[in-house]
């Protein structure tokens, strides 16, 4: 079960970080590092410190460097086993073409969870909760400055779009528990919110590092008594901290504990 596999990652690395993997050709290029094998080196140098891996399919799928999503993450699996992986793809689709959706991310790739995108109703979501073993990560509030302009809209009974969206996840789409949500950290008021909504939901946070958000704001909006509960991700921050091959590993994971540590502060 995937959030049984994240929150055992969590306790045994101490950790709610999560490093998401987005490779830009130019600034890989410019250290001089093939894909694969810079993307090694950032998972070799971070995943003793890490709950997730978190690679975006698009920075991938622009790059027409399928195989090599495919091939980080099989490496992932078999050099870091405790460690699991999210696939970034956020899908939303009628169905029967989110079933293929589901065979593309949990099959084809070997993803233990994936983002989908909630828009189009709980059954779509259906296609990928039904992997009862794997995580979904539905969209709620996301960290884009833009966000509000749809899911802060105040509906007909009174709730955002976001707080329905919550609501709906934690009563009446999580048939399966394998439901989780993605919330800003750019929108700490609203996490807190959210939080109240979904109880001991895990929330999958993007937006710390090179979006802003803050760590301390975050932790206290979105923390659960047991220290857990959030995975914290942050791709630039960490990925893109060194600037030469011989260092990107070691200033990415130095990024990685730094993140890390500064998280720890906030959960004692
Ligand atoms: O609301 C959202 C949902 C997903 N993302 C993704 O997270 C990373 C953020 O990258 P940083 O470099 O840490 O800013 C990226 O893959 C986004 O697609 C998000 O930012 N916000």
């Amino acid at each position: 079960m995937f959030i049984q596999q994240l929150e055992r990652a969590q306790e045994k690395h101490q950790s709610l970080v999560c490093v998401g993997l987005d490779p830009n050709q130019a600034k890989i290029d410019a250290l001089g590092l093939g894909l694969l094998d810079w993307l090694k080196q950032i998972v070799d140098a971070t995943a003793q410190h890490v709950c997730a891996f978190k690679p975006q399919i698009a920075y991938f799928a622009a790059l027409k460097a399928e195989a090599e999503l495919t091939a980080i993450i099989a490496y992932i699996h078999e050099k870091h086993p405790d460690v699991p992986v999210i696939l970034d793809a956020k899908r939303g689709d009628i169905g029967s073409t989110a079933e293929q959706y589901a065979r593309e991310a949990f099959e084809r790739y070997q993803a233990d969870a994936v983002t989908v995108n909630p828009y189009m109703g709980g059954d779509t979501l259906k296609p990928y909760s039904s992997h009862a073993g794997k995580g979904v990560v539905v969209l709620c509030k996301t960290s884009n400055a833009g966000s509000g302009e749809l899911q802060n809209l105040t509906l007909a009974d009174g709730q955002t779009l976001f707080q329905k969206v919550a609501g709906k996840a934690a009563n009446d789409w999580n048939d399966n528990r394998n439901l989780l949500l993605v919330v800003g950290a750019t929108y700490p008021v609203e996490l807190a919110d959210i939080r109240q909504i979904v109880g001991d939901m895990p929330l999958l946070i993007p937006g710390i590092g090179a979006q802003g958000g803050d760590v301390e704001k975050t932790l206290k909006a979105g923390l659960r008594a047991d220290g857990k509960g959030l995975i914290i991700s942050s791709s630039r921050g960490i990925i893109y901290a060194g600037d030469s091959a011989e260092n990107c590993a070691e200033k990415a994971r130095q990024a990685c504990v730094e993140l890390k540590n500064t998280i720890n502060q906030y959960r004692d």
